[in-house]
């Protein structure tokens, strides 16, 4: 299996080029992040340029999250202020060579106004990545982490994606947030593998290196080859000894690929 570092939470003591360098210095394969807008595209492409690795995806913007706000795709009445950020993800990810955005749909009251703005606003954002050869990813959160959350199952999600009905558009499995909310991880990777785009890891319930809690990941990334998937695995995981000190926690990643 191949890893990918994710940025947001590994490495996050650097600036994001030499976050790049030392994921490659680890030993990850591919990275992907959360919000890199503030740096500059061509900083970022000469670091994966020099690494050899490729930047799979990032976020849309999230928002004003000091007032609460984890993304804006579904809320009703600020659809100006997704499709702008919608079409900066889009360049941004297009520009740096990425694969995928993924457009978070943010805190709602969970109603039929939500799931229709987040649905037209996942085929303007496919329409934009279609023709930039890119692909959209939502991804169910847990609402324990982030409470109100649009989408936080994979049932809602395969509703979302029957009803945009866009190439463009998968599912990104985040194995953290779908074993608190339903458990039952490899059945229904298993499943959904047809509609799903990228996966990724994180310890339950700590969200620290993979190789503890309650989850096997050793075993589940095992059957995640089997089933055919041929992606990277995120992994978006708290370093438990601080930000300064991922690759001291790296020891699951050699162990995985052992194993
Ligand atoms: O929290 C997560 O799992 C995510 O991947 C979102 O992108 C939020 O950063
Ligand atoms: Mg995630």
């Amino acid at each position: 299996m191949r890893y990918a570092a994710n940025l947001g939470f590994l490495f996050t003591d650097l600036a994001l080029p030499d976050a790049v360098r030392a994921a490659a210095q680890a030993g990850f394969d591919a990275v992907e992040c959360h919000f890199p807008y503030e740096t500059p595209v061509a900083d970022l492409r000469a670091a994966l340029d020099e690494t050899g690795l490729r930047m799979l995806a990032l976020n849309t913007w999230p928002g004003d999250r000091d007032a609460g706000e984890f993304g804006l795709c579904a809320l009703p009445g600020r659809q100006d202020d997704a499709r702008r950020e919608i079409a900066r993800a889009v360049d941004y990810a297009a520009a740096a060579g990425m694969d995928a955005v993924h457009v978070m749909a943010g805190r709602t009251d969970g109603g039929e106004a939500a799931d229709a703005c987040f649905c037209a606003n996942l085929r303007f954002a496919c329409d934009l990545a279609a023709a930039r050869n890119l692909r959209i990813l939502i991804e169910p959160i847990n609402t324990r982490d982030v409470p109100g959350y649009h989408l936080s199952g994979t049932d809602h999600a395969e509703r979302v994606l029957d009803a945009v009905q866009h190439d463009a558009l998968g599912l990104m499995f985040d194995c953290y947030h779908m074993q608190i909310m339903q458990g039952d991880l490899a059945r229904t990777l298993r499943r959904l593998m047809p509609r799903i785009g990228h996966v990724q890891i994180a310890a339950v319930p700590d969200r620290g290196e993979p190789d503890a809690g309650e989850v096997n990941y050793s075993w589940l990334m095992r059957e995640l080859a089997e089933m055919g998937y041929g992606g990277h695995v995120g992994a978006e995981y708290r370093p438990r000894a601080g930000a300064g000190s991922t690759a001291a926690g790296l020891s699951w990643l050699s162990a995985f690929r052992d194993g």
